[in-house]
């Protein structure tokens, strides 16, 4: 990224982007080739932007966690996924906890959930999409039944990233089937509880070191003090999250888009062809100018999204339009670095292909692409 994206950025934003770039390059980048063949979970890694305050960035101090803006955590985020972006699936997907639990959550609750979560000692996983509804999140089936000073959960949950891994759970349940968006709600579960079964571990495409689980809930009782917020509260509330949430995407995938511009500059600078380095080819040059801008201009909406965020302005809409901007281009930015480097970027000696491995979720998770179109347009209607 060229120095003009640093200008409008304060002190601290850039102390704590810097800070995660070096975890990142020292800690997480060093280890992702060797995570993407064995699928092991990062433990140390972790460990070690768990103790830099990465682990509870939306989490106020008082609570355990570092008090971070949405802007400083989207900057994180970019650096932990050009370096591994399954790292970075794990760490914002357990950071969405800690913004949930500070939006709706009783005292009680945080004092007895935030420190762990901030810390890393739980990692957390949101079980929200089912087997049979993804974009249809108002399908959702997994129901909560009250049972005197329970709930009793029961149903199917897919697509859960540290779904097998967590400490902390919140599931989305019905709770009165005849509410529609108003009978649902958010629920605490420990998923060491029995009810809490891991079905399966999916094998997947890319992202290998984020691992993603299918949940059943099977007669899962939990206290009724493990309601978060009102009852029939939780469709809103996770409505607004996932808006959040597609910034932190966005910014996911620029970091992945950003590595594979540097890995393809790197190579376009080493490589010969016709007794200079293939830079000097003008169709190479101009691929790699094209996939420049296209890096810059997303990082800097993703900016302007996340800004938004933290003046507590609606933007819904921008949060939508930084997803689908920033992982379409993502794409589209390491396929071209795939291409440069030739046959050798077929290879996994280069990071080129696991890049596009991993960036291609970024159209689907938090949101297809279509879904942001769908948002978008009816923001302007
Ligand atoms: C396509 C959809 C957006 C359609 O949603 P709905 O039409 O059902 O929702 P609305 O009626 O518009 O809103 C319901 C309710 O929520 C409030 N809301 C909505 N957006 C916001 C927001 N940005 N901020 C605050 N509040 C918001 C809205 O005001 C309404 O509240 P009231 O009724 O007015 O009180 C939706 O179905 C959708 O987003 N679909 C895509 C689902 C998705 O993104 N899935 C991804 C799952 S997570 C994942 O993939 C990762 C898994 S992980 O890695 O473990």
């Amino acid at each position: 990224m060229s120095d003009t994206s640093a200008v409008f950025l304060s002190e601290q934003e850039v102390m704590i982007r810097d800070s995660a770039r070096k975890v990142a390059n020292e800690v997480v980048a060093t280890t992702a080739a060797a995570r993407d063949q064995s699928q092991a979970w990062p433990n140390d890694e972790l460990k070690s932007v768990g103790e830099l305050g990465f682990m509870g960035m939306l989490v106020p101090d008082e609570y355990g966690g570092s008090g971070a803006s949405f802007v400083e955590y989207c900057l994180a985020i970019e650096e932990f996924a050009a370096a591994d972006a399954g790292f970075a699936t794990i760490v914002h997907v357990h950071n969405s906890l800690g913004l949930t639990l500070m939006w709706s959550a009783s005292e009680e609750q945080k004092r007895k959930h935030l420190p762990k979560l901030a810390s890393g000692e739980h990692i957390g996983a949101f079980l929200l999409t089912e087997p049979h509804a993804g974009s249809d999140t108002a399908a959702f089936r997994t129901s909560a039944r009250r049972d005197g000073t329970e709930y009793i959960l029961n149903g199917s949950k897919q697509f859960i990233s540290n779904g097998s891994e967590a400490g902390l759970a919140i599931v989305l349940a019905v709770t009165d089937p005849a509410a529609g968006k108003r009978g649902k709600s958010l629920f605490l579960v420990d998923p060491k509880q029995p009810g809490y079964e891991v079905a399966r571990v999916e094998s997947k495409y890319g992202q290998h070191t984020a691992h993603l689980a299918q949940i059943e809930l099977k007669d899962c009782r939990v206290p009724a003090e493990n309601l978060i917020g009102a009852e029939g509260a939780g469709y809103p509330q996770t409505m607004a999250l996932l808006s959040h949430g597609r910034v932190a995407i966005a910014a996911q995938a620029v970091g992945v888009a950003r590595a594979a511009l540097e890995a393809a500059l790197r190579y376009a600078k080493d490589r010969e062809a016709y007794s200079a380095p293939i830079i000097n080819l003008q169709a190479v040059s101009f691929d790699l100018a094209d996939m420049a801008m296209h890096v810059e201009v997303a990082h800097n909406y993703v900016l302007h999204a996340a800004r938004l965020v933290d003046a507590n302005i609606p933007c819904a809409k921008e949060a939508s339009m930084a997803k689908l901007f920033a992982s379409e281009i993502a794409e589209k930015v390491c396929s071209t670095a795939l291409q440069l480097h030739g046959g050798y970027g077929y290879l996994k000696d280069f990071p080129v292909e696991r890049y596009c491995r991993d960036v291609r979720v970024c159209k689907i998770y938090e949101g297809t692409s279509h879904i942001q179109k769908l948002i978008i347009a009816r923001s302007l209607a």
